[in-house]
């Protein structure tokens, strides 16, 4: 199954994947991240991992060569600028080369290119270059992916859901945050994935709990589980070491179990 985590910025997407992963690996899943994030520079330490040392958006000669490839497709009028990038049907973890792949006990790191120089342009190519990579990445047996988005909607205008089998929202207490869950409902449904249902994290304490829950509620966004705010988090994300937490390792067990079922 290909799952991909979306939210607000700094909702804990990137926390909220570490957990997740922790808890498949230790059931005795290969878990393969995609990190289609191109401003968030940090998840490979997230992951207690070194950065892999080629991007998938280098192994298609760079953004500009991407960028001219989407060019030529629109000018032969093209409404889909599907990039015909990967010459194979379909690849999986093994067929890629070792340079594109970090790996530690069972967790595994693809990163589709960051966002080197300014004024390098927009980031359509990353979204492009993500949309099609999930559509010919094959999973094998007890293997699953997990992708980090970038934060906001704006992949939905990309088109990066219609290359995954479902959806989870990441909500921390912050009316945007709410919002912006009601608006990744909508846009997932369109897109023809599966809507998993929101994870409440950085939850303080029951009130407030209460209180994100009843908002999502009234709009009839399903809630799938809860994390709280933890301070090991915290330290471990000012130190750049992976989050852990025993307590929010927990709590993510029946998030995974309602997710993965
Ligand atoms: N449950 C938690 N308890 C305490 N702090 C948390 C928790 N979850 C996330 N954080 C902190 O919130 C900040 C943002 O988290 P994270 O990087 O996971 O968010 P993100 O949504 O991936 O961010 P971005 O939008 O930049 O990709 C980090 O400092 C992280 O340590």
């Amino acid at each position: 199954m290909k799952i991909c985590v979306c939210g607000k910025g700094g909702s804990g997407k990137t926390t909220i994947i570490k957990l997740m992963a922790d808890v498949l690996r230790d059931r005795g899943c290969k878990v393969i991240v995609l990190d289609s994030d191109e401003s968030n520079p940090a998840l490979y330490r997230a992951l207690g991992l070194s950065a892999p040392p080629c991007s998938l958006m280098e192994s298609l000669g760079g953004k500009r060569a991407v960028q001219e490839k989407m060019r030529a497709a629109m000018a032969r009028g093209e409404e889909e600028p599907a990039l015909s990038i990967w010459q194979q049907d379909s690849m999986s973890l093994k067929d890629l080369p070792s340079d594109y792949v970090a790996e530690n006990r069972g967790i595994y790191l693809i990163q589709t290119g960051k966002i080197e120089r300014s004024m390098e342009g927009c980031a359509c190519p990353m979204g492009v270059v993500t949309r099609e990579f999930l559509k010919k990445f094959s999973l094998h047996t007890g293997e699953i992916m997990l992708v980090d988005m970038e934060a906001g909607i704006e992949h939905f205008g990309r088109g990066i859901e219609t290359g995954v089998d479902g959806v989870v929202c990441v909500v921390e207490p912050s009316y945007e945050s709410v919002l912006i869950a009601q608006n990744v409902m909508k846009l997932t449904s369109s897109s023809g994935a599966s809507f998993k249902g929101c994870v409440l994290n950085k939850v303080m304490d029951e009130d407030q709990e209460m209180n994100l829950r009843s908002l999502l509620d009234e709009s009839k966004v399903p809630v799938i589980g809860r994390i709280g705010y933890y301070q090991e988090i915290q330290k471990a994300s000012l130190a750049g070491m992976p989050p852990t937490c025993d307590r929010a390792t927990a709590e993510m067990v029946p998030i995974v179990d309602r997710i993965f079922k």
